[in-house]
């Protein structure tokens, strides 16, 4: 099933969105563009502002400013229903009452397709997660994770160009999320729809998104390929949203990212351990080193080359990035009273 092209644009460019609740700018000048077949994740801590982004998008929150394009359409000032976007949300909000399958087949239905040619589509969007067995039970006969591809399937159905997930696995067990990430890799690239997902967890943005755009306090501060955004982040603050351990503060407002490729373990200086502790993969140590102290992963085999006090290691200086460190003062979500 490939989704429906309307228009020639991407299939989704934001241009400007602003949207304020009383004092709080949950979302400030937001613009991105999501092409076909392209997964966008929208990436930030809780509270700023990506659910706000993807709800203005969806038409479920009136906007104070700014453009919304859908396929090439402008939908700005279009009720949600009309904007003709596939939409996930984090509580599947399935209809206790009817069947998967009349789950499934209700966007077609309501977009007036007759009820075989719907319920045809639901069965391919079922086929496509999976869930063909399963079509006659009603939601509370499901585990989570099946109730979680029936609403991934209803968004399918729709056969919108633009999908739009909003923590779409974040009520699932560990073991479920890694199988339904995977799953949903596979799913974005066969139906070609573009996809805008929003997310509070790094590994999901970069298993799944083509490109990332990190979200802080209602503003966007930086967009590129996951392995761009992870490999050259744009601040101290995004270095260390990302997972980064090692930012470690410097002088004049600047801090040095230190990335794990970087530091060679088994040659170069002593270097003293001030702590360890062992985790699940092996242990954690930190180190005393000229730069700073560091904190190191060490797997089951390289704990080994940590002796009581002392790890040896040297830092291939060419990878260490310096970075504006704005982890201290984040920028206030709060708009200056006017
Ligand atoms: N209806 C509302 N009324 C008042 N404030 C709101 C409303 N919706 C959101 N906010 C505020 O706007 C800011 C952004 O909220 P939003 O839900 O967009 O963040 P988020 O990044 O999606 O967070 P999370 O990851 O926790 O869902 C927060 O400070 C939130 O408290």
């Amino acid at each position: 099933m490939t989704q429906q092209s309307r228009g020639s644009g991407p299939a989704l460019q934001v241009q400007g969105l602003c949207k304020a609740f009383g004092p709080v700018q949950a979302a400030a000048d937001v613009s991105l563009c999501v092409q076909a077949g392209e997964t966008l994740a929208l990436l930030g801590p809780s509270g700023c502002g990506k659910s706000t982004v993807l709800r203005g998008v969806a038409g479920l929150e009136r906007l104070d400013s700014g453009r919304v394009e859908v396929g090439g359409r402008d939908v700005s000032s279009l009720p949600p229903e009309a904007r003709h976007v596939g939409l996930v949300f984090q509580d599947y909000a399935l209809f206790p009452h009817l069947s998967v399958l009349g789950n499934v087949s209700y966007g077609p239905r309501m977009r007036g397709a007759r009820r075989p040619a719907a319920q045809a589509r639901a069965r391919e969007a079922l086929a496509l997660v999976d869930l063909s067995a399963l079509e006659a039970r009603r939601p509370a006969q499901l585990s989570g994770g099946q109730q979680q591809r029936v609403a991934l399937a209803r968004a399918v159905a729709t056969g919108s160009p633009l999908l739009l997930l909003d923590e779409p696995l974040s009520n699932l067990d560990e073991r479920l999320r890694a199988q339904l990430r995977t799953d949903l890799h596979a799913l974005f690239a066969r139906i070609g729809a573009g996809v805008l997902l929003v997310t509070h967890d790094q590994r999901e943005a970069l298993a799944l998104a083509h490109r990332v755009a990190v979200m802080r306090a209602g503003r966007i501060v930086q967009q590129g390929t996951a392995a761009e955004v992870f490999a050259r982040p744009a601040t101290a603050w995004v270095a260390s949203f990302l997972g980064h351990t090692n930012v470690l503060g410097g002088q004049n407002g600047m801090a040095r990212l230190i990335p794990e490729s970087a530091i060679r373990l088994g040659q170069g200086d002593c270097c003293r351990v001030t702590a360890r502790q062992v985790t699940e993969l092996g242990e954690t140590v930190t180190v005393r080193h000229p730069l700073g102290a560091l904190t190191l992963h060490l797997s089951a085999r390289e704990r080994a080359l940590a002796q009581s006090h002392m790890l040896q290691l040297e830092l291939d200086l060419a990878q260490v990035l310096t970075l504006p460190d704005d982890r201290e003062s984040p920028p206030s979500v709060f708009r200056e009273p006017s």
